[in-house]
């Protein structure tokens, strides 16, 4: 990899730049727990109808009422399914804990660290999730060092694409007006990163511990940020 090309840095967030387990053991218990009454008590609102009627959609089930949806809704949570109007209904119910302290962004040291070192080295930062825009700007809006978002210059989800289709990353280096040959993906999915390496995006998967990176496969490891800036000099490369 030719650390002097690098100009963006794109990141994504679950295996990342928090842990798979903060996301599983401590959100989406939280958004499950909540799902009902949320729905309940919200439902009359247009963002929260056009999700349930995405997710009907989505499960060509257009007639089903209110308590099956919860249940569908409630199925994908466990078999955790990255769907768009699932996504957008937990970064709602996300929102009021977050701001009532009741949950707190967990992310990475290594991670803070290296993106606050890059961001003053003048390298833009996007994050690129499954989660919902609004989610992540909560939890890097609350999280135990305080709010983070302003290091980052563009938030994207599945709006823009499934994280699988290189289409999206095409995409997203277009709003962000940067050749993908000088933009760094960072993921711990093999194959999130195998659609940004078609289009050219430099790449780099992590291995936290959580998931098995496959033997063979192509992309740069690390375990930490810590080693992709040892590794590829990307604070000596900043413009
Ligand atoms: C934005 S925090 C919640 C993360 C989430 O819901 C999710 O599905 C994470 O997926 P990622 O693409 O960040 O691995
Ligand atoms: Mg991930």
């Amino acid at each position: 990899m030719s650390s002097q090309t690098i100009r963006a840095i794109l990141t994504d967030i679950e295996g990342t730049t928090s842990s798979i387990s903060f996301v599983k053991d401590v959100l989406f218990p939280f958004a499950r727990a909540r799902l009902g009454d949320f729905v309940a008590a919200h439902g009359d609102e247009p963002e929260v109808q056009s999700a349930l009627t995405e997710a009907r959609a989505l499960a060509s089930e257009p007639d089903l009422d209110q308590p099956a949806t919860i249940a569908l809704l409630t199925r994908w949570i466990e078999e955790d399914k990255k769907a768009g109007p699932l996504k957008a209904l937990q970064g709602m119910i996300w929102e009021d804990g977050y701001r009532s302290g009741a949950l707190k962004g967990d992310i990475y040291p290594d991670a803070a660290e290296n993106l606050a070192a890059w961001k003053a080295a003048g390298l833009p930062l996007y994050v690129y999730s499954s989660g919902s825009v609004l989610a992540q700007k909560l939890i890097f809006g609350h999280t135990t060092r305080g709010d983070m978002t302003g290091l980052f210059s563009g938030f994207f989800d599945t709006a823009v694409g499934s994280k699988l289709d290189h289409a999206s990353y095409a995409a997203i280096a277009a709003v962000i007006g940067i050749s993908p040959l000088e933009i760094l993906f960072l993921s711990d999915n093999t194959r999130e990163l195998d659609a940004a390496a078609e289009i050219g995006m430099k790449t780099i998967a992590l291995d936290r511990g959580e998931v098995v990176i496959p033997v063979g496969q192509p992309h740069p490891v690390a375990k930490s940020f810590d080693d992709i800036d040892a590794l590829h000099g990307l604070l000596k490369s900043a413009v």
